[in-house]
């Protein structure tokens, strides 16, 4: 019936069950958010694709280094474009495809995965970040 809530809500392939004990509340509250382990994928899905700040901030390099064979000059500006990084298909199965079920491992956002940085990384990541989410 539309609108009973009783029955339990099994996501096939995915690692939990929205079981009898929950959905029943009638009401969202902020301190649920966290339960709601499939709606944190898909804001990642959508970061991941879309990030706001594709280009994070600019960097200038410090000291001379090497970068995927191509040498860095101290005072060289850099730019990390995370929008790229999230279609690359060295780091991500189908990248043009919307599928937030690639997000049930534990790549977080807090800029330790490089091959995700909606936030940033290091120094100058994101301080708005937990708002953000
Ligand atoms: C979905 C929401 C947001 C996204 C995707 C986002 C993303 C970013 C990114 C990519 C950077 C640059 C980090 C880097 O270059 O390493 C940044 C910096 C920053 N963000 Fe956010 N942001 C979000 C929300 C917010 C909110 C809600 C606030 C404040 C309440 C905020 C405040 C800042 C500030 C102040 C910086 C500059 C930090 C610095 O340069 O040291 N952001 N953000």
């Amino acid at each position: 019936m539309l609108g009973d809530m009783s029955s339990d809500v099994a996501v096939p392939g995915l690692p939990w069950n929205l079981g009898s004990s929950q959905g029943k509340k009638g009401k969202v509250e902020e301190r649920d958010l966290e339960q709601f382990l499939y709606l944190m994928m898909v804001v990642k899905e959508t970061l991941r694709l879309h990030p706001p700040a594709p280009l994070l901030a600019p960097r200038e390099c410090m000291n001379q280094c090497k970068v995927n064979g191509y040498d860095i000059s101290p005072g060289t500006r850099v730019m990390v474009n995370v929008w790229a990084i999230g279609r690359n298909h060295e780091y991500w199965n189908d990248p043009d495809e919307f599928c937030p079920e690639r997000f049930d491992s534990l790549i977080d956002y807090k800029g330790q995965h490089f091959e995700f940085l909606p936030f940033g990384s290091g120094r100058r990541i994101c301080p708005g970040m937990t708002m953000g989410m």
